[in-house]
């Protein structure tokens, strides 16, 4: 019988309160490990079926609504998180996202943030629409996990499995917006970020979150921060970079990275496509790596350089790049990100007894 209360409904403030970086870490791994394997191919193994994302265009440039359905099937959820009976049982889940992005929203009074989703969620028995996510701060936070983790096994796994609790880096922020700030302080808390570069077209944003850093209770005293004039300033002698504009034009050049190479870029934002941040000299000399490849067969046409690899592969096989080498994860976002770490969320709020609609 249909629940009559059905589809339940998730707030903003609701799904908040039960993110953490272990729970949305495990579910964006778990996604990006399953998008390695096709449909089927090996029984019991984790999968996706993830058609290619539409893109419908607004009423002005910039204003876009992306269409995100994912099937991933027998996956397993088993932080402390995502908790109760769900815990490290097998599971699937369907679920479509539905994001826009418009990029002068920021600039409206009052601002608001330019992305803006909601997740569904949908009965494997009968198809019917069982919840409604709000999907705004999964976005984010699930793109930081992306981030996070390309970085744990494309930089620190090059100097050995525990480099990512032992060697100290330095990191660019270049774009400090809804994505740039998470990805400071997501940074600061999981390594040990030694200094920190933030950039931002409007410097007075980045010398803001500058500060917000520094009264964060818990942040890391060791993190020296400094405001930087350009993007080049913020890249030099940088480990890891993360970028995440609507810039068309680059912001990243081979010029400013180090000369000795050992680097590693989050490409996360984009212009009318996603790889406009950076260069295309940067392209040419880095190895490249995808969260999916059937993604980017539709959505990285003109990209200046091969793809190396998906990064599920990378984190499934060990194949870890050399330590010289400069690496780019060209993080587009997939939506069996999102339907995995909004499974873990309602997991979490299921098991802590919470009633839905709230
Ligand atoms: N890869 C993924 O999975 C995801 C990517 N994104 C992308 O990340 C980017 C940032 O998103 P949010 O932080 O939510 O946006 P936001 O609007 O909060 O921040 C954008 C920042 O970029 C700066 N910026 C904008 N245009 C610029 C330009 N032409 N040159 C230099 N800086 C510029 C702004 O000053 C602002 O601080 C967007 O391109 C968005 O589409 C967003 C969500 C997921
Ligand atoms: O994956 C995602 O949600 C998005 N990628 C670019 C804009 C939003």
């Amino acid at each position: 019988m249909s629940n009559p209360l059905a589809p339940f409904y998730y707030s903003e403030e609701t799904v908040r309160r039960f993110l953490n970086w272990p729970l949305v870490i495990e579910a964006v791994e778990s996604a990006l490990r399953a998008v390695v394997a096709m449909s089927g191919s090996t029984p019991n193994e984790p999968f996706v079926n993830q058609p290619v994302r539409s893109f419908t265009s607004s009423r002005e440039p910039g204003q876009v609504l992306l269409t995100m359905p994912a099937f991933v099937g027998n996956y397993k959820l088993t932080s402390a998180g995502s908790g109760g009976d769900a815990a490290n049982i097998p599971r699937s889940t369907l679920a479509c996202k539905l994001v826009t992005s418009f990029s002068s929203n920021p600039q409206r009074e009052p601002p608001l943030p330019s992305i803006n989703a909601n997740i569904l969620l949908f009965s494997l028995e009968t198809g019917e629409l069982t919840t409604i996510m709000a999907g705004t701060d999964i976005t984010t936070w699930r793109t930081v996990a992306a981030s996070l983790v390309a970085t744990k096994h494309l930089y620190f796994r090059r100097f050995g499995p525990r480099a990512e609790r032992e060697r100290e880096i330095t990191v660019a922020i270049i774009g400090c917006g809804v994505q740039g700030q998470m990805h400071a302080s997501a940074f600061c808390s999981q390594f040990k970020v030694k200094q920190l570069n933030l950039y931002n077209r409007t410097i007075a944003k980045a010398q803001r979150l500058s500060e917000q850093l520094q009264q964060t209770p818990g942040f890391a005293s060791q993190t020296k921060i400094t405001v930087c004039n350009s993007p080049g300033e913020a890249v030099q002698g940088s480990d890891v970079i993360c970028v995440a504009t609507y810039s068309k034009e680059p912001l990243v050049y081979a010029a400013d990275l180090r000369p000795a190479g050992c680097v590693h870029i989050n490409a996360v934002g984009a212009g009318e496509t996603h790889y406009s941040e950076v260069a295309d000299n940067v392209y040419g000399l880095a190895q490249i790596y995808v969260d999916s490849n059937a993604n980017a067969q539709s959505e990285l046409i003109g990209l200046a350089a091969p793809i190396t690899a998906e990064l599920g592969s990378v984190i499934k096989h060990g194949t870890y790049p050399a330590e010289s080498a400069v690496t780019i994860f060209q993080s587009m976002g997939m939506a069996s990100e999102d339907a995995c770490v909004a499974q873990a969320v309602q997991d979490a709020i299921l098991s802590s007894g919470r009633l839905p609609n709230v």
